[in-house]
């Protein structure tokens, strides 16, 4: 026996790369295809498989990766939430030894490309640059929890941003700024309401949706004294918005964009002629949540951009 106390514990298969065609039409030429990332973590009685090496209680990782595949063939992917949901619930509720899962997503878009002369509908391009994410977690003491998400929006406003008024020590060299660049590269989550996420005729993609524009139109429409500022607006419009959202969880990193000094050249730079910074970044985060909801998005994973 051990000495040392095994804490927080999980296990199961990361990354599982599923591609879902579905065939609609009369003669399925019609596809629709959902492009998935996902990955399982169980939690619950394993102790004496890592004590004293009894797998009794180990559903191999490779099971838990088959039962992606197999669950992408018996039932509809409707969209990432949908799909870990019926993953999540799953594992808990066949197996006594499992206590909680946790099912991430990733999901990569694809558009159609219209193909006028012919009537089957099978070619696609990645859209965009962004990823869609979801974590359910379901068991334990959580009960049914969703989180949903997008990372890798990068968007800029080329004015309507300022920054000046902020303390100055014997280290500060910043320059005021009240026309600058904002730019950021976006990773939002937002958790949903119980209710929501107990709701099986949620429609997942549409708020998905819903929240993305209002995140990307409270960017724009802002006008900005810091990137703080702007990221307590996006979260506060989505909260206005989507009743169905509790909390907001945004890593926004500060993509800083520096006037280049013309002058050794005789030229006068008139905020057009910008250095775009690779690194170091802002690191700019924050969590914004409905009076009275306890926040449950982690506040731990650094986001880096
Ligand atoms: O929007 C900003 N917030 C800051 O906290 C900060 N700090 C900094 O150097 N530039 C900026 N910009």
């Amino acid at each position: 026996m051990s000495k040392h106390v095994l804490a927080q514990n999980q296990y199961g298969k990361a990354e599982n790369r599923i591609v879902k065609i579905t065939r609609k039409g009369s003669d399925g030429s019609w596809h629709e295809i959902r492009d998935l990332n996902v990955s399982v973590a169980l939690r619950g009685e394993f102790r004496d498989v890592h004590l004293t090496g009894d797998n009794g209680n180990c559903l191999p990782t490779d099971t838990t990766k088959n039962t992606v595949y197999a669950f992408a063939k018996e039932h509809d992917v409707t969209s990432p939430e949908a799909f870990g949901i019926l993953l999540a619930k799953h594992f808990v509720n066949s197996q006594a030894v499992i206590h909680e899962a946790q099912i991430r997503v990733e999901e990569f878009a694809w558009e159609r490309i219209p193909v006028p002369t012919r009537k089957e509908q099978h070619s696609f391009v990645r859209s965009g640059q962004e990823v869609r994410t979801a974590q359910i977690t379901y068991g334990g003491s959580t009960g049914l929890q969703v989180i949903s998400g997008l990372k890798d929006l990068t968007v800029m406003n080329s004015t309507n941003s300022e920054f000046h008024g902020y303390i100055k020590d014997k280290y500060t060299t910043l320059k005021e700024a009240y026309d600058r660049i904002l730019a950021t590269k976006v990773t939002a989550r937002w958790a949903h309401s119980s209710s929501a996420a107990d709701d099986a005729e949620h429609d997942w993609d549409r708020s998905y949706k819903k929240v993305r524009t209002h995140l990307l139109e409270a960017f724009a429409e802002t006008y900005s004294y810091s990137l703080q500022q702007t990221l307590h607006a996006m979260a506060d419009r989505v909260l206005d918005n989507v009743a169905s959202v509790n909390e907001v969880r945004l890593n926004l990193p500060n993509k800083h964009h520096f006037l280049v000094d013309l002058e050794p050249f005789g030229l006068k730079n008139d905020n057009e002629v910008y250095f775009a910074a690779d690194r170091p970044y802002g690191l700019i985060e924050g969590t914004i949540h409905r009076d009275g909801v306890r926040p449950v998005i982690s506040t731990s994973d650094w986001i880096v951009a």
